[in-house]
């Protein structure tokens, strides 16, 4: 087992592990802003587009002083002024009109930026390993799914697109200045050059208060996960003030470094705009006594002061464009963590020999199972959940475990399911090991009801469904009798189509495990896994439902886990787990007379046979 080391959560203390993968690019330099490049680069031509589109209207803006100056110098000789006032209008047409299909192009792109993301990101999501998840604040995976992209289309192209056509058109519009007075340019850029120190100290304050700010998001989500995920339990406990000061403190906290990178960008700004001023006050001074001295005349002041106020906008828009560059990063950094985090390796199940033939082709005859020495713990430095563990299962009939609580019966399913991977031994199926069975195909050749018999949000029909999309009516409806659920979809407002709630809320406990008994029912598998299937159903609906599992037994390889004996006395084979071993195995009647736990716990549940 390759367990992530635990990270320092910031919602919660030790537990999540995201970042922990995040090492990849540890030794590189700029790491967050390469993560952001790598969102950027297949929209790189769209951008450069949008980028053009806006520095080619800029440039008509850049013309414009020049084509006043020459309005003015004509009405100053008393020439016809009407060729070059057509001249500055259809500039000032033109350039809004580029400029704001620029802005369009850039849009669009920003759109496409944030959907590959989203969708690569849950792509992502659904493929990690179960011990990732586990370990992760769901509500803080959430956040990274869809507030950290959202902040790459809010910054990534439109930063970018202001720090090119910043950059150039400053570059520009200071030549344009050199070539008018190189005196009074030489002014303007002593007293800008401070922008440039204040953008330098700035900006990565901006981009750590941005992370911050975002992780406090995820611990709103993780918060949030929290108590709607077990909202009825937080009302019956009377726990809605203590849930709600938890969200409070998050929301806080997410306010604090808010503020903060709002503190920083107002610096930024502040700069940029008191150096605008002092520069435009300072060219007015001395270029006034230029004109004064005969030094320059009065038109090449004018043009030159219409070129600072051209600049004045331009630096400010560097400036932020800068500062939000190290948002996306923050953003893209953020998300680059969870495309680092280990994810379920198919290739690795498709090792030569293995799985036969088929990758995704379930398997519907009867499979055997056996654990060969199985020793297992959930976590390096935690104690071993299986020591040894070693039984043997033919193909069909009902096996059953049963132990005290805690003994490791459900951790024998999830080793089969492989969500884990064992520290040593073997799990085989059909005789062949587990980790030679291609993934995908392992898992749709069994039907595995968990103990938590999860029901989805959505109709009924789609939770039945769920591992076989298209079973067919007359098939749907053998199972749905099978499972004691015909009445129920009768009953319903809308039958299958009928919405069963977040989590099937509006289902009782028994209907939803009868719900996930006929899911996995409906694929038919070579192995069928109960844990505890049957724990909610009242006693009609538990002997009709155990009758449906002793007649699919017949048939296919089935295992429960049960804690009530009485549920699995007739079963072919009962494996008895202790503090992860297995102590015996045998029918209820050799086990009564071999095993003195078994004995003990048939006893406590007033079995006495
Ligand atoms: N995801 C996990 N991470 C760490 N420890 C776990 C995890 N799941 C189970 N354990 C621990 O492993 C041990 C065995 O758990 P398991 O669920 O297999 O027991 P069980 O026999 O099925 O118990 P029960 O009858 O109560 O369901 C328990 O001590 C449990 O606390």
């Amino acid at each position: 087992m390759t367990a992530a080391p635990p990270v320092e959560s910031p919602c919660t203390g030790p537990a999540a592990p995201l970042g922990a993968g995040a090492q990849g690019d540890a030794g590189r330099p700029w790491p967050a802003q390469r993560a952001l490049l790598n969102h950027l680069r297949p929209q790189r031509r769209r951008m450069a587009a949008g980028v053009i589109l806006g520095l080619v209207g800029s440039v008509m803006g850049l013309a414009q002083p020049l084509a006043a100056k020459r309005v003015v110098d004509d009405m100053g000789r008393g020439a016809p002024a009407a060729g070059p006032v057509v001249v500055l209008s259809l500039l000032v047409v033109a350039g809004a009109v580029l400029a704001g299909l620029g802005h369009y192009v850039l849009q669009h792109s920003a759109e496409t930026i944030v959907c590959t993301a989203r969708r690569r990101l849950t792509d992502r999501l659904l493929r990690l390993r179960v011990p990732v998840v586990e370990s992760a604040e769901p509500g803080d995976l959430i956040a990274r799914v869809t507030s950290d992209t959202t902040l790459l289309r809010q910054t990534a192209p439109q930063a970018v697109s202001a720090a090119v056509t910043g950059t150039l058109v400053t570059a520009a519009t200071v030549v344009m200045m050199g070539l008018l007075d190189a005196v009074l340019l030489g002014v303007t850029l002593a007293v800008t050059a401070f922008v440039g120190v204040a953008v330098a100290v700035v900006a990565p304050r901006i981009g750590r208060a941005t992370r911050h700010t975002q992780e406090a998001v995820g611990c709103i989500g993780a918060a949030l996960e929290r108590v709607l995920g077990a909202f009825r339990t937080v009302k019956a406990s009377g726990a809605e003030r203590r849930e709600a000061e938890a969200l409070h403190r998050a929301a806080e906290r997410a306010r604090r470094t808010g503020i903060r990178a709002a503190a920083w960008e107002a610096v930024s700004a502040t700069t940029s705009a008191v150096v605008v001023q002092v520069s435009f006050l300072a060219v007015l001074g001395v270029g006034g006594a230029r004109v004064a001295s005969g030094a320059t005349d009065a038109s090449t002041l004018v043009a030159f002061l219409l070129y600072l106020f051209a600049l004045a906008p331009r630096i400010g828009q560097l400036a932020e464009g800068v500062g939000q560059l190290q948002v996306g990063s923050a953003a893209a950094a953020r998300i680059a963590q969870v495309e680092q985090l280990e994810t379920e390796k198919e290739d690795q199940a498709e090792a030569p020999g293995g799985g036969g033939p088929g990758r995704e082709e379930s398997v519907r005859s009867p499979l055997s199972v056996s654990f060969d020495r199985v020793s297992f713990a959930y976590r390096p430095g935690l104690p071993r959940v299986h020591r040894h563990v070693s039984f043997a299962v033919p193909a069909r009939g009902l096996t059953a475990f049963v132990g005290p609580s805690g003994a490791g019966k459900t951790t024998v399913f999830s080793l089969i399911e492989r969500f884990y991977e064992q520290d040593s031994g073997r799990v085989l199926l059909d005789g062949e090991d587990i980790r030679q069975w291609p993934l995908t195909r392992l898992r749709a050749s069994i039907g595995y009801v968990e103990q938590d018999v999860p029901v989805l949000a959505g109709t009924l029909r789609d939770n039945l469904t769920l591992g076989t999309p298209d079973p067919g009516a007359a098939e749907l409806a053998r199972v749905l009798r099978l499972s004691r659920l015909d009445l129920l979809a009768e009953r319903l407002p809308e039958g299958l189509d009928t919405d069963v709630g977040h989590r099937g809320s509006r289902l009782s406990g028994g209907e939803r495990q009868r719900v996930a008994i006929a899911r996995a029912l409906l694929r038919r598998p070579g192995l069928l896994l109960l844990d505890e299937a049957t724990s909610q159903l009242d006693a009609a609906n538990e002997a009709a439902l155990r009758d449906t599992i002793t007649e699919t037994a017949r048939h296919t390889t089935v295992l429960v886990i049960a804690h009530r004996l009485s549920t699995v006395t007739t079963a072919d084979r009962i494996v008895v787990m202790e503090a992860g071993r297995v102590r015996a195995v045998g029918t209820h009647a050799e086990l009564m007379t071999r095993d003195a736990l078994y004995r003990d716990l048939a006893s406590t549940q007033l079995l006495g046979r």
